[in-house]
């Protein structure tokens, strides 16, 4: 099996990202009757690396994930996931959750999706129903009695007190889901897909609907999620100010192909992506112009 090593255009040596990705995806395709949604995408995602998938809207970011997370199977093409110990899974080969229990990659989606009515420990303890499910033999006597269940018990609530602290929901872990503002919910979700322990984490749009503060909240957890070193990022974001200040490397498409792929610096000045994000409404202009002329300033300074 060859895989496309992306090398640098300057010195010719391949990306650090490509050295030892988390993710390949090569050569993938996703048509939808006769409109392509992604046409021939090969990039890779960085293990320990924030990488975030950027383009106008329609350009084809939510297909990329529900072929990663199994939802579309890839009309062509392939898709590999390398775990830190070698490991590796051809994600379009395996149904969806294959993909989430063996080869751990985890999931948020553009609308939230939390158990509203249970509370929030509830959330996060539902999370790890399959290691708990295992350790009970599948019996209810095993529920009941097995040392094994009581083990794992006690290390999923902690875990689950574990995520609350570092999402800031120690104080409501007893309140409904669907109680906590719409900041919190988005945290709440993240902290339920860590629970999962995921190699690779996909989050679709996790700034949408975010105020500021909520936004800079965000970039501190998924900062510290990069620092803790277990898990790999991958977002879909609107939000230049966040993909410019967490990213690691950034891939955009246009029209479902690949436009521009490189670190923030080098993607923010490309003609490609300017001229792809004029071609989008005059808010996401300015606000792209504005993140330019603020990081510009920065540098020079
Ligand atoms: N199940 C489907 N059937 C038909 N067309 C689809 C399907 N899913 C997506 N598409 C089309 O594929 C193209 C890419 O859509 P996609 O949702 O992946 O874009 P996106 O970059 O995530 O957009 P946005 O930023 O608006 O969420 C669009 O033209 C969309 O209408």
């Amino acid at each position: 099996m060859t895989m496309t090593v992306e090398l640098d255009v300057v010195v010719g040596e391949p990306r650090r990202w490509a050295l030892d990705p988390v993710l390949s995806v090569e050569h993938v395709s996703m048509r939808f009757g006769g409109l392509v949604a992604v046409n021939d995408l090969t990039f890779q995602a960085g293990r320990g690396d924030i990488t975030a998938l950027i383009g106008p809207n329609g350009a084809g970011k939510t297909t990329v994930f529900n072929c990663i997370t199994g939802f579309y199977k890839p009309t062509q093409g392939m898709l590999n996931l390398r775990h830190a110990s070698g490991e590796t899974f051809l994600l379009e080969r395996m149904p969806d959750h294959k993909i989430s229990a063996k080869a751990r990659v985890a999931r948020t989606f553009q609308n939230i999706r939390l158990f509203s009515g249970m509370t929030i420990l509830e959330n996060l303890l539902v999370a790890q129903h399959n290691p708990l499910m295992l350790a009970s033999g599948m019996t209810i006597l095993g529920v009941l009695g097995l040392p094994s269940y009581k083990r794992a018990e006690k290390e999923a609530i902690e875990k689950a007190k574990f995520w609350l602290e570092k999402t800031g929901l120690t104080a409501r872990a007893d309140d409904p889901a669907g109680d906590l503002p719409y900041g919190a919910q988005r945290r709440l979700e993240i902290a339920r897909a860590m629970c999962t322990e995921p190699q690779l984490l996909c989050l679709d749009e996790p700034a949408a609907g975010l105020n500021p503060r909520e936004s800079a909240e965000l970039n501190t957890l998924l900062l510290d999620i990069r620092a803790m070193g277990q898990t790999s990022l991958l977002l879909i974001e609107h939000d230049m100010s966040v993909v410019m200040e967490i990213s690691d490397h950034v891939v955009v498409l246009e029209y479902g192909v690949k436009i521009s792929d490189g670190t923030p610096d080098e993607v923010r000045n490309d003609p490609r992506v300017i001229a792809a994000y004029l071609g989008v409404d005059d808010e996401e202009v300015a606000e792209v112009e504005e993140v330019l002329d603020e990081i510009s300033e920065e540098t020079a300074r």
